[in-house]
Parts: structure tokens; C-alpha cells; sequence
């Protein structure tokens, strides 16, 4: 963790925070120092550039290496018309410039080879990887747990409200688009149950985060800017969300393009080199990677299979359908079923 006699790497120096009512405004994070860790109200306390560089890349390295596994983030299909980045074909050594298939094969503009099904990620429609695991499957699960231990002992030290953790769960989120993720509390049944905090850290580009604020109105418009409180997280950065803010509502309201360290783009393209298959996939100009340690300790031992994975459906169901009745039939299925879809709508619009 950042001590007081590292640079921090972040350059943006724009307004980052904006709170409803009486809260006063945080600092950004253009100063060379860590800021003290901010508490937004009691329970939600927001630790700016807290990550120093090397723990970001080790972080961003064992994501993505972790997401690089069979069934992570991503997923080989060759979904019907879906379209494909660019690719190589590794036996004539041609780059190709993708597009899009309506039977989900692509060939190579060369040799005329088929191409390995490309890689996607597991929300392939939202430009998102997600994975949801058992902390102790990361890699060096040891560092993951040290991090967010010291964060949160650094939170409590200006929040007494806030509760401890014992992390047993680590939710990661790749997002390679600037898509939003929408309005939500973190009470679904993986969540876990006990008022510590979730511990969020972000990497990589900027995103504006919005809570709101309803503690004393559940029923509070989070339409209404007056009611939210607004931050900017930055790479490096880390929020916590506990106690009596622990089912607080949130989204990632935006995420801004080419704003992620230098040094993190070198990390996925390492990366992306060492584990991609040749012609998979290309890693995005930019990219945010946010990881959230919960403590769950109910579901250790159910997670596993497909269980705790969110693949958007179509591809979920898919892939599950490639396994039971071979990639043809699965394909034909999903052709048939789209027809009909197209039928259908047609036939309403008609009257
Ligand atoms: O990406 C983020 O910063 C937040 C993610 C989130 O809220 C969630 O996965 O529940
Ligand atoms: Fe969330």
C-alpha cells in the first residue's frame, strides 16, 4: 500500500466528488501524497490512490491471468451471428480483419482455414468479464487478502462505525467498454449476509461511481441528482461500503475512455500475449478492472461448476447446448429461434 513517500500515478486533476446536502466535497487525487481516507458518510469511506503502481500491475497481472483459465472471463463460442475482432490465422500467418458471420464461422481470407471459434467474454454483449470465486482460488490469494485487510484497518481507523472482514469471496469485473452497469445493491444471495464491508478497488480508467443516498427515504429517487453522491474512481483507488451503508444503492454511471495508466495497458498486453490463443482476441485500446472482496462465508464450498458464474444467458445457454447436441444442432436452434422471434415481431407490427 501507498506510504506517504510514493508518487502516486494518477495525472487527472479534475473536481472528483460531489455529495448531497451538507456533506462537504472531497479532494481529488491530483496531489502527490495519498489523501486521508475520506468517509462520505458513516460506512462508506472512499481511500484515494491508496494502490501504489506496483500493487496495481500485480493486481491488474493476477486478474487477468486468473481470468485467462478455462471458463473465466472468457469463453470459446461461435454463437451465430455474432462478429469477431480481428484475428490471425496461425497456419498461414495472415492477420484478418473480422466482421461478422451469420452462422458464427469465420474463414480465413488466405488458406480458406477455418478459424478457432473466437474468444468472448463471458457478457460478451456488455464488453464485461465477471467472475465470482472463492477467494482462496485466486492466485496469491494471501496478497489479495493483505490488501484488503490493510484497506479496511486504514478505513476503521477514520470510521469506527465500519465493521471488520474476513473476506472469503472476490468478485472481479473487466469491463473493455465504456458501457455502465446499472442501479443496484449488492444483496444478492453470493453477496453475502453480515454488515462488513464490500471492499472495492479500481483499476485502469476512470468511472463515475453514484450511491444514493435513501437511508432515511428508501424510497428516494436515485434519478435525482440531489439525492446522490457522486465520485470519481480512479486507478488506485478503493470505496468500502459497510455497516449501516452496507446495502447501499450504487452504479457505475460512466466509464471514461483512455484514461487508464500506461503502465496497466503493458500489463494487459503482457498478458494478453502470454495466455491469449493465437487469433482469440485482441485486448481493448483501454480498460477498468474493479475488484470487490466479500465476506460470504455461507456459500464456501458451493462455488464451482457454473454456479457463481454470470454469463449473459445467450451464451450461457449456448454453450450448454453446444455440449449436449453438438455445435451444428446448437447453432440450428438458435437460427430457428431467432427467425421466429423476427416472425413474430413482424406479425405484431402488422397489426
Ligand atoms: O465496477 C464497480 O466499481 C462496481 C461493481 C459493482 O457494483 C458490483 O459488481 O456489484
Ligand atoms: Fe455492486
Amino acid at each position: 500500500l501507498r506510504t506517504s513517500s510514493e508518487p502516486t500515478s494518477s495525472s487527472a486533476s479534475s473536481p472528483s466528488t460531489s455529495l448531497p446536502g451538507n456533506i462537504s466535497s472531497v479532494p481529488s487525487s491530483s496531489a502527490p501524497l495519498p489523501s486521508p481516507p475520506v468517509v462520505l458518510k458513516p460506512g462508506l469511506v472512499l481511500l484515494r490512490s491508496v494502490l501504489t503502481p506496483s500493487e496495481q500491475s500485480k493486481l491488474t497481472s493476477l486478474v487477468l491471468q486468473y481470468g485467462h483459465q478455462s471458463n473465466k472471463f472468457w469463453i470459446s463460442t461461435s454463437h451465430p451471428h455474432t462478429s469477431r475482432s480481428s484475428w490471425l490465422c496461425k497456419p498461414c500467418g495472415l492477420s484478418n480483419s473480422g466482421g461478422s458471420s451469420v452462422s458464427g464461422i469465420f474463414y480465413c481470407t488466405g488458406c480458406r482455414r477455418k478459424a478457432p471459434p473466437p474468444m468472448e467474454l463471458n457478457n460478451a454483449r456488455q464488453g464485461r468479464g465477471r467472475i465470482y470465486d472463492a477467494l482462496k482460488s485466486y492466485p496469491d490469494s494471501e496478497f489479495l487478502e493483505r490488501i484488503c485487510q490493510a484497506i479496511t484497518k486504514r478505513a476503521r481507523r477514520v470510521d469506527p462505525t465500519m465493521p471488520p472482514v474476513d473476506p472469503t469471496h472476490l468478485l472481479t469485473m473487466y469491463y473493455t467498454k465504456p458501457k455502465k452497469l446499472g442501479w443496484h445493491r449488492d444483496d444478492g444471495p453470493q453477496d453475502g449476509q453480515s454488515l462488513a464491508p464490500v471492499v472495492s478497488l479500481s483499476l485502469g480508467n476512470d468511472c463515475e461511481f453514484l450511491l444514493v443516498d435513501d437511508d432515511k427515504d428508501p424510497g428516494r429517487d436515485n434519478a435525482n441528482p440531489a439525492n446522490r453522491i457522486s465520485v470519481t474512481l480512479r486507478s488506485g483507488d478503493a470505496i468500502l461500503f459497510g455497516g449501516e451503508e452496507r446495502w447501499i444503492k450504487h452504479t457505475v454511471s460512466s466509464i471514461a475512455e483512455n484514461t487508464c495508466p500506461r503502465f496497466l495497458l503493458d500489463v494487459q498486453r503482457e498478458e494478453a500475449e502470454r495466455h491469449c490463443p493465437e487469433g482469440g482476441w485482441v485486448p481493448p485500446a483501454s480498460f477498468r478492472i474493479n475488484l470487490t472482496f466479500r465476506e460470504a462465508p455461507e456459500l464456501l464450498g458451493k462455488e464451482g461448476g457454473e454456479k457463481f458464474y454470470y454469463f449473459a444467458t445467450s451464451a450461457r445457454k449456448f454453450l450448454k447446448a453446444q455440449e449436449e447436441l453438438g455445435v451444428e444442432e446448437a447453432r440450428r436452434r438458435v437460427v430457428e429461434k431467432r427467425r421466429g422471434a423476427k416472425e413474430k415481431r413482424q406479425r405484431r407490427k402488422a397489426g
